[in-house]
Formats: C-alpha cells, sequence, structure tokens
C-alpha cells in the first residue's frame, strides 16, 4: 500500500510509522491533547458535566440491576399464580423502565452539551494558534503537513465524541459489571468464572485484530481529505477551469481521488468483515454456554425457573458490560488518526510559536533577522533564498528607503521582486542580513491578485481593519475617488454579503484594494503589480491618490507607465546579484553611496 500523500500542498508528507501505533507516543499525545481542556480555568463546568453523566449513567446500571432481580421474582410470582405481587412487580418495574430511560435521555443530553462545548473550545484554541504568527502560511510554504484545514474542520468533532464515550462507557460498564457481578455469583459461581476466561480471552484477542485497522482509518482519513480538497479546488477555480474547458481534466483527477478514498474505505469494511466473522464465532460459544452450566442446576433442583431466566439475562448483561471494555480499543482505534493529526497540528504550533527548527538540516538553516519597529525600510546585506532552498533569488542587497519615497523594483519575470516584498513583510526569512522595517499596523500590502474578505462591502473597504467608525458617506467618496461611485448602490448597499471575488472585475477589486489605503492610512504601502488590471487613466488616476497620502511607497511593476510615479528605483538583474539602482538627480549621491557598496 502506498503512503498517502498530502493534497492540499501537492507535496507528499510521508507518514511516520509512530502514527499507527497505540504506545507510549499516542498515549502522550492524547495526554497533551486533554489537558489544556480539562485542567483550563472555568474547568469546573466541564467537570460538572461530566458529574451528572456519571450519576444518570450510574442510576441506568443500578436500576438496570433491580429490574433484572425483580423481573426474575415477578416470574416466580406468575408461576406461583400470586395475583396481589405479580401486580405489584408489573407496576414497579413499570415505573423503574420509565426512570431507566429519563436517565439515559439525561446523560446523552449532558453528554451532547459536553462533547459540543468541547469540539466549540478545541475549534476555537486550533483557529486562534493557526491564525497566529502567520502560522497559516508559515504551514503553507513548509509543506510538512497535510491538509491543516480538514484537521480543524473535521478531525476535531469525532474526537471529541470519542473521548466523552470513553468516561460514560467506563462508567456503565464498570456499575453494570459490578452489579452483574454479585448476581451472577449468587447463581453459578461456574458461570462467573466462564465469564472472565470469555473476557480476557476477547480482549486480548480485540487488541490483536484492531491493531491494523489504526493504519487502516489513517488512510482513509487521509484519501477522503485529498477528496474534498480536490473538489474544493475546482470550486475554488470555477471560471478558469471553464474557460478551460477543464472539465474532463479535473473529471480525471477528481476520479482518481475518488477511487483512492473508496479503495481505503474498502480495505476497511473487509477488514471489519474478518473481524466480525471472529466475534461471531466467540458469540455463538458464549450464547450456547449459559444453559449449558445453569440448566443443570435446575434440574437437579439446585435453582427456581425464575433464576435461570435471571442467571441468563445476568449472563449477557455481564457479556454486554464486558464487551463494553472490549469496544474501547475500536474507539480509540478509530480516534487515533484524529488524535495523531490533532496532535501533530499541534506540534507544528509549538514549534512555530517556539521558532524552533523543524529538522536537524532546518537547524542549520541561515534565517533573515527581521527587526520591527524600525524607523524607515532598510536592508543590510540582504541574501534571499525560497523557503525550500530550491533557489538562492539575489545576493548582498544593501538598500535604504527613506520615508515618504517611492521605491519601484523592477526586473525581468521570475527575478524575484515579489519574494523582496515577502522578506520585508517578513514572510519569508531564508537566507542571510538584516531587514528593518517599521512596525506592521503601519503598512499595506496590495497584491497582484487581490484579497476580499468573507463580509460585506463595508469589510471588503476597510480591510485589514474590522471596525471603523467611517460613515457610509465617507466610504462612498473613498469609492468616488477609486472610479467605484455607484458600486454600493448597485449591490445594495454597504451592508450587503456578495462572493466579492467573483462579482467585481480583477480591475474592481484593484480598486477596492486602493479605496483600503484610503480608509486605513499607513505609512508604508507595498504594492506587487496592484495596478495590472486596470487601464492607464485608472492607473495613473489610482497612483496619483496614492501620492497624495504621502505614504513611503514600494512596489513592483512591469508597466513603465508607473515609472514616473516613484523616485526610486531598483532593479532585480537575472542572475541573482547585481543590482543597478536609479534615482532622482537630487538624491543621486545619498543612493550611490549605498549602491557603491553593493554593487562593488
Ligand atoms: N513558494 C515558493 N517556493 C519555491 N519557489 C518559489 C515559491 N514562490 C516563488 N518561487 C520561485 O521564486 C522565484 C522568484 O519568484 P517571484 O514571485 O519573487 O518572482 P517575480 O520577480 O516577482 O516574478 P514575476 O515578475 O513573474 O511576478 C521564481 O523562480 C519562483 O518560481
Amino acid at each position: 500500500m502506498s503512503s498517502p500523500e498530502a493534497g492540499s500542498s501537492g507535496s507528499h508528507v510521508q507518514s511516520d510509522p509512530q502514527n499507527f501505533r497505540l504506545n507510549a507516543l499516542f498515549f502522550r499525545r492524547l495526554g497533551g491533547l486533554l489537558r489544556p481542556y480539562w485542567f483550563r480555568k472555568g474547568a469546573w463546568l466541564s467537570w460538572a458535566m461530566l458529574l451528572v453523566m456519571t450519576f444518570a449513567g450510574s442510576t441506568y446500571s443500578i436500576v438496570g440491576g433491580v429490574v433484572s432481580t425483580l423481573t426474575a421474582r415477578q416470574a416466580d410470582a406468575l408461576v406461583a399464580k400470586q395475583v396481589g405481587q405479580y401486580w405489584w412487580f408489573w407496576g414497579l418495574l413499570t415505573g423503574l423502565v420509565v426512570l431507566r430511560y429519563l436517565t439515559i435521555n439525561l446523560q446523552n443530553y449532558v453528554s451532547a452539551r459536553l462533547n459540543l462545548g468541547w469540539r466549540q473550545w478545541l475549534s476555537t484554541e486550533l483557529i486562534d494558534r493557526y491564525l497566529r504568527n502567520k502560522t497559516y502560511y508559515q504551514i503553507n510554504i513548509d509543506r510538512d503537513l497535510d491538509n491543516p484545514d480538514q484537521r480543524i474542520q473535521e478531525s476535531v468533532f469525532p474526537f471529541c465524541d470519542a473521548m466523552t464515550q470513553v468516561p460514560q462507557r467506563v462508567m456503565t460498564a464498570g456499575i453494570d459489571i459490578m452489579v452483574q457481578v454479585v448476581i451472577l455469583m449468587a447463581i453459578s459461581p461456574a458461570m462467573f468464572v466462564a465469564t472472565l476466561v470469555f473476557t480476557a480471552v476477547q480482549a486480548v484477542l480485540t487488541l490483536v485484530v484492531y491493531k491494523p485497522l489504526i493504519r487502516l482509518q489513517w488512510n482513509s482519513t487521509i484519501s477522503e481529505a485529498d477528496f474534498r480538497y480536490g473538489l474544493l479546488h475546482v470550486r475554488d477555480n470555477a471560471e478558469t477551469v471553464a474557460f478551460y474547458r477543464g472539465e474532463e481534466a479535473e473529471r480525471k483527477h477528481l476520479l482518481a481521488r475518488l477511487t483512492d478514498a473508496v479503495k481505503r474505505q474498502l480495505d476497511i469494511k473487509y477488514y471489519q468483515i474478518r473481524v466480525n466473522i471472529f466475534y461471531q464465532i466467540l458469540e455463538i460459544v458464549w450464547d450456547v454456554m449459559p444453559m449449558f452450566l445453569i440448566a443443570p442446576l435446575f434440574f437437579q433442583g439446585h435453582i427456581s425457573f425464575g433464576a435461570i431466566a435471571q442467571g441468563a439475562a445476568a449472563a449477557m448483561m455481564i457479556k454486554q458490560s464486558l464487551g463494553l471494555f472490549s469496544q474501547f480499543i475500536p474507539i480509540l482505534s478509530a480516534a487515533a488518526p484524529n488524535v495523531v493529526r490533532l496532535a501533530e497540528i499541534q506540534e507544528k504550533f509549538d514549534r512555530l510559536d517556539a521558532d524552533a527548527p523543524r529538522d536537524e538540516k532546518s537547524s542549520r538553516t541561515p534565517r533573515i533577522n527581521l527587526v520591527r519597529g524600525a524607523e524607515m525600510v532598510r536592508l543590510q546585506d540582504l541574501s534571499l533564498t525560497t523557503p525550500g532552498g530550491e533557489q538562492s533569488l539575489f545576493r548582498n542587497l544593501d538598500l535604504t528607503v527613506p520615508n515618504s519615497r517611492r521605491l519601484l523594483i523592477t526586473g525581468q519575470t521570475g527575478v524575484g521582486k515579489s519574494s523582496l516584498l515577502r522578506a520585508i513583510a517578513g514572510l519569508w526569512n531564508r537566507g542571510n542580513g538584516v531587514v528593518e522595517v517599521p512596525s506592521s499596523d503601519k503598512m499595506l500590502f496590495l497584491p497582484q491578485k487581490p484579497y476580499m474578505v468573507l463580509g460585506d462591502l463595508r469589510s471588503q473597504l476597510i480591510y485589514p481593519r474590522q471596525e471603523s467608525d467611517i460613515s457610509d458617506e465617507a466610504l462612498e467618496k473613498v469609492l468616488e475617488r477609486v472610479r467605484l461611485g455607484g458600486l454600493a448602490q448597485r449591490f445594495g448597499g454597504f451592508q450587503s454579503e456578495r462572493d466579492w471575488a467573483r462579482v467585481l472585475s480583477l480591475g474592481e477589486q484593484q480598486r477596492i484594494a486602493f479605496a483600503r489605503i484610503l480608509t486605513n492610512r499607513p505609512s508604508y504601502v507595498l504594492l506587487d503589480e496592484a495596478t495590472s488590471a486596470v487601464d492607464l487613466a485608472t492607473e495613473e488616476l489610482l497612483y496619483q491618490l496614492l501620492l497624495e497620502t504621502g505614504a513611503t511607497v514600494i512596489s513592483v511593476a512591469h508597466r513603465t507607465s508607473v515609472v514616473q510615479f516613484h523616485d526610486m528605483t531598483l532593479h532585480l538583474d537575472a542572475n541573482g546579484h547585481k543590482i543597478r539602482m536609479r534615482t532622482d538627480e537630487q538624491e543621486s549621491s545619498y543612493v550611490r553611496s549605498q549602491i557603491s557598496e553593493q554593487v562593488g
């Protein structure tokens, strides 16, 4: 069987064989996932719910034992034709059965509340950590963790569900067994011993037969995640696929992923059928055993007829209760992939939070020193490499962008212009040298492919801020200034929610991005081909607006039409380490002193 791959990133993430074992590492990871929730501040409510569950579960089991005893006595009353006794037991048993149903419903309700509350808490934790410190971006470029989104969305619920089942089952099974053991011992010690032996054998065999299932479940989880990602990919690129008429290619690709997912499901099903046959054989042995052991006692006159029924019922309940213990193994093996997938993402978060080297190799990887909170943008002896180390982009770049200046970065396609912006934004840090930048809240980045946030039109315009006291009238003026007057009216006002990335043209989205400069008033603006989709006249207007804000500008562009809006030019050369700079005459001496060092 081939090892699962990471579909989301396209990188091949080899699964660690340790992931398929219920070993010390697994239980350490499990502890690491459980501890933060159960020992957090305010965890008392969760513990209280667990107590209520315990109470309801105990009541359910104890009442079950009482019902079993009373049923035998009711049967004896029936045989002896004790009419009054019989109806008394009938009424009592009816009441107890109703009580049992009530307690089981209470237990189900509380466990659902606990489970969902836990899901919300854990998902929130994961989302917070995913978004903190640009972790989502780092995971994306590191490509050593497949489908992080699927882990957060799909693994949390089954994990919480399985874990809330465990205490409930331990408790129910424990009490059931205690009650029933007392009854069974009184009826037939031989039956009791047989039960113990049977259970021990069953537990060991269950452990053996379920071990391979963990790996199968793991493979299936990843295949399903990859299939889901394939479908999302078509949805996200629907228009492009339609233009290319790429349906056949997409179909082939999706069906390959679907086939893989189905195959892995089938592997599980085939295996489960084999396990079921094994269990059915055990069942048959168990079913014939009670009568074999108890009936002779009745023939010898040692026990009553009612006791036979009671003994058989007790044996059945014990079998069920002990079976519950064996069920932990299937529960754990089904939960294992989710435990490991959640633990892996947490471990990744921990490593990124601690800024720890990801492995032996990366501990030796040189990193750029990023200094935030500087007075201006300054690069010192900067050499940049792509995140995976595939390519060295440029070397020994020294550059200072004085405040209120406007730097244009030009150069052949693929030379590393956008990558330089990534280094300035602190997204890429593989290489050498120092990047000094002002604090990030003073900077705004306008990418070539504009980003439209989920939400209403107001949210688009004030992004990345979430709140602003700017009035609708002021927003309308901003829209007019970027030649989008009437947009709000066209889409039903600033509070109207749309899929903006689809309903607006690329040029309109680029103008929305410029509107953000006017609403956010950043001191530093970084643009990456941010006007590539608008006509020349609109481009001129947008740059004029930008100039009026007085912000320091660093932009990447191919079009010569934008040169006029800049007063410094950095030309990155194709061979990666020669840099030429131009600037206005009056500033040339300042800049030349910089160039002379770096071009050498
Ligand atoms: N995530 C990545 N991992 C590895 N290499 C990458 C990654 N992103 C970009 N590259 C490579 O880095 C090089 C520089 O890319 P960059 O986007 O900075 O070029 P550019 O000069 O802005 O190009 P263009 O003018 O075409 O936009 C390219 O060869 C590109 O293939």
